[in-house]
């Protein structure tokens, strides 16, 4: 079977990536499935695009293979896009997702529910040593529940409502999720670099 790198440490990326490449019939590989210890890439841009071409191009040089990477995050308008390109550190540099998910409840607590829009963006990036990086982004649209619900998924999703449903993003089967999601929009946008493999 034929395999390729995806450039993340995050559990629930790597799953979802795993189950859209089996579909292709790849084998997705995160960096907790490789032997030896890979270095974090430091996330030092300011737009998903720049994170995720870092990530992308750093651990392509140092594995010398073609590699994708994610860099994703929520855009809540009523804080100004806040977390965005900070999802992950939001609460702090131990990126704990509950308490991410609290500092964005608490941030919202007077907000009623029409003010309370957002959404998940996910940038992807492709290197290969020598090549040009290319980029694909993709979004959905949703709001922010009052509470958390569902034990599917990670991150924000036990509070983010997708535009085209009433249940959590945590609420919806995995295939529920990648029908609609922002990863699984951008991942569309691969579809020919992907049959290249
Ligand atoms: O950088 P890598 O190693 O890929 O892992 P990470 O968790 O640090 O990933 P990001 O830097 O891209 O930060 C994205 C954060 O945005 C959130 N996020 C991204 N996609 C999500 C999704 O599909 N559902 C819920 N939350 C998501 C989640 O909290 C992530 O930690
Ligand atoms: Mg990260």
């Amino acid at each position: 079977m034929k395999e390729i790198i995806i450039a993340t440490k995050n559990k629930g990326k790597a799953k979802e990536f795993i189950d859209f490449f089996l579909e292709y019939d790849i084998k997705a590989l995160s960096l907790l499935d490789l032997p030896g210890n890979i270095p974090d890439v430091e996330e030092t841009g300011t737009t998903f695009e720049e994170n995720a071409t870092l990530k992308a191009e750093q651990i392509s040089e140092l594995l010398q293979v073609p590699v994708l990477s994610d860099d994703s995050g929520l855009e809540i308008d009523a804080l100004n896009g806040e977390p965005g390109v900070y999802s992950a550190r939001y609460a702090g540099e131990e990126k704990n997702d509950q308490a991410n998910v609290a500092k964005a409840l608490n941030n919202l607590e007077d907000v009623p529910m029409e003010k309370r829009t957002a959404r998940f963006v996910c940038v992807l990036a492709v290197a290969a040593p020598g090549e040009k990086t290319t980029l694909h982004r993709g979004t959905c649209e949703g709001t922010i529940a009052t509470k958390p619900r569902g034990n599917n998924g990670f991150g924000y999703d036990p509070i983010f409502i997708p535009q085209q449903s009433t249940k959590t993003m945590a609420e919806l089967l995995p295939q529920e999720k990648s029908d609609i999601s922002h990863r699984a929009n951008a991942i569309m946008q691969l579809d020919e670099w992907i049959k290249t493999l």
